[in-house]
């Protein structure tokens, strides 16, 4: 095959992914919207401390994957999971699992940044008071830490009492995952983070994801190819529902094995 897509690859060395253990684990999905199956049959590993972009066509079944993994169809009615989903080997999909336990161990951030009415501070505290009891000494510790992980704390130090909802997009994204960095998650679900911001907070963010990975498991769902490539070690391709191709970021950029994956990120179809 071909190269397809290399004008994109950042310069990277060959990794080795048996240093990266597997963090979660998809076994036979299936996922339906009622009587629409959205996910058939979905097998696949995501490892730790990489990053795993899911890109795929509109309406492939990218997001419902994403959703799956921190159970947020448990709140609509009408849906169905079947097979496993296994978060350091527990079973994710078990009902006994405490829901509120599982969302802080894998967070989520969505498309359009969400701050809550309420200053920057309690935007980051919020989520905290839920699962710990700090002081109000050790709270500020936690959000300080957040913020300067989210690279957002130079920008809002001295505004931590202004409403989150004023800021600018950029920084409101910045601030949804400082919150979600707050609790500490193993595992950080990103969709489509970027497709609303312009393209310096979009860098912002992209950064971020590559010092995030150190600490946290990271899974991203994107329509942009370049940043995939720019981002992701690991990328996965969906079509209709199901997972074509799973594999290194270069290889799939590169030399991707099935046609369908080819033609998607050239542009043949989309
Ligand atoms: N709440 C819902 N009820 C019924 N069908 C749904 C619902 N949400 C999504 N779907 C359908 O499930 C399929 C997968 O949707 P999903 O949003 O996961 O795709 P996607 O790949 O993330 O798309 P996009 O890139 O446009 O966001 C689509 O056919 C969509 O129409």
């Amino acid at each position: 095959m071909t190269t397809t897509f290399s004008h994109t690859i950042p310069e990277r060395a060959a990794v080795d992914q048996s240093a990266y253990p597997t963090k979660l684990q998809v076994n036979n999905l299936n996922f339906y919207y009622g009587d629409f199956q959205a996910l058939k049959d979905i097998s696949l590993s995501i490892p730790a401390n990489q990053v795993t972009a899911f890109i795929g066509p509109s309406g492939c079944g990218k997001s419902t994957l994403l959703r799956c993994f921190n159970r947020i169809h448990d709140l609509y009615p009408g849906l169905k999971t079947e097979g496993e989903l296994l978060l350091n080997g527990q079973n994710i999909n078990d009902k006994r699992i405490d829901i509120n336990l599982l969302r802080a161990r894998i967070g989520m951030v969505f498309q359009k940044p969400t701050p809550f009415p309420m200053s920057v501070y309690d935007n980051v505290a919020f989520g905290v008071k839920l699962y710990e009891r700090l002081s109000s000494r050790d709270m500020d510790e936690r959000v300080e830490w957040a913020l300067k992980r989210a690279a957002l704390w130079d920008e809002v130090k001295d505004k931590l009492k202004n409403n989150g909802q004023a800021l600018s997009g950029g920084q409101q994204q910045r601030l949804c995952i400082a919150r979600t960095i707050a609790v500490k998650p193993e595992v950080i679900l990103l969709d489509e983070p970027t497709s609303a911001l312009d393209p310096i907070s979009t860098g912002y963010i992209e950064d971020l994801i590559n010092e995030l990975k150190k600490e946290y498991t990271i899974a991203i769902v994107t329509h942009n190819m370049q940043q995939a490539a720019r981002v992701s070690d690991i990328t996965a391709f969906m079509y209709l529902g199901e997972l074509v191709e799973c594999g290194q970021t270069d290889q799939i950029f590169t030399q991707p094995a099935k046609k369908q994956t080819e033609d998607y990120i050239t542009g043949r179809y989309g």
